[in-house]
């Protein structure tokens, strides 16, 4: 099998430097890597990795879509990089019927079965007596909120409830806010030091509280993720993917 050749976005960033170190641990070709401000050149790749910000992974999409048409093969797109808005997904995701496009707010093994896990919960533990509330801490470089991961795990608590997310979240609270609304999914946001990230997924009923939760020490874990799932999607087609499709969870 020929070896697939990875481009690194964001090369100078804490995660582009982590999954550097992972491709060069692993002996796997990095074609190319560039940061803000650098020419974009995909024509040696086979997969990009990109934890970047919303706007660049929008270019780069732009970019794997040019490069793709040029060859049999499409390139793959990993994509790390959080804090979207509704209508960056929904431009991002259009270039899944000419892209590979892989993208997941956290590449743990440990938060995809996490998932799993806060959708049974909540499938079972209904808003009448129980309610839910998402917790996460991070570094105070971090400049989204709440993370991508936090929203990935709301997202699997409404799931299971049979709700969409956006009805239901309570993003912040401050002064008189009124009593709980039940059935809602509130977020809590920690910012500070090096935390590299912690999420809970609480359940709270009137005498007894249930917590879910994950933490990663380690931000080489996102990376190894990342370049399993680049592996793994250099093999598919053209479409939308996400960490779920490669551990098997779907
Ligand atoms: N999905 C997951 O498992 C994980 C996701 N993340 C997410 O990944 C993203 C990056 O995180 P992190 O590495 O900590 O952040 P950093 O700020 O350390 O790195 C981001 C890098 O992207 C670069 N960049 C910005 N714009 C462009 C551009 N147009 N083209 C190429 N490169 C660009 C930045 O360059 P410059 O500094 O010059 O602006 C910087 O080097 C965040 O959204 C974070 O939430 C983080 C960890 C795990
Ligand atoms: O910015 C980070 O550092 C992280 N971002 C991801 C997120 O937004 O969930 C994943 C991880 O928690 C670290």
């Amino acid at each position: 099998m020929t070896q697939i050749r990875f481009a690194v976005a964001g090369a100078r960033g804490r995660m582009g430097q982590a999954v550097i170190r992972v491709l060069n641990e692993r002996e796997l070709i990095v074609a190319t890597t560039f940061d803000k401000g650098d020419a974009i050149d995909l024509s040696q790749a086979d997969a990009v990795i990109d934890f970047t910000t919303p706007a660049a992974t929008l270019a780069l999409a732009e970019a794997c879509a040019e490069e793709g048409q040029r060859r049999a093969k499409p390139l793959a797109h990993i994509i790390g990089s959080t804090g979207f808005m509704p209508e960056q997904i929904a431009a991002l995701e259009a270039y899944g019927s000419r892209n590979i496009l892989l993208r997941s707010g956290n590449f743990s093994l440990g938060v995809n079965m996490l998932m799993g896990l806060v959708r049974q919960a909540a499938a079972k533990l209904g808003p009448d007596a129980w309610d839910i509330e998402v917790l996460e801490a991070h570094h105070k470089r971090k400049v989204d909120a709440p993370s991508g991961t936090a929203l990935m795990l709301g997202d699997a608590a409404a799931d299971g409830r049979g709700v969409n997310l956006n009805e239901v979240r309570v993003a912040a609270r401050d002064g008189l806010t009124g009593q709980r609304e039940p059935g809602t999914i509130g977020f809590s946001v920690i910012r500070g030091g090096g935390i590299i990230g912690e999420h809970s997924v609480l359940f709270a009923a009137e005498d007894e509280v249930i917590t879910l939760s994950h933490s990663a020490r380690d931000r080489t874990l996102f990376a190894r993720g990342a370049v399993e799932a680049a592996l793994w999607a250099a093999a598919q087609s053209p479409g939308l993917y996400d960490m779920q499709d490669v551990l098997g969870f779907r």
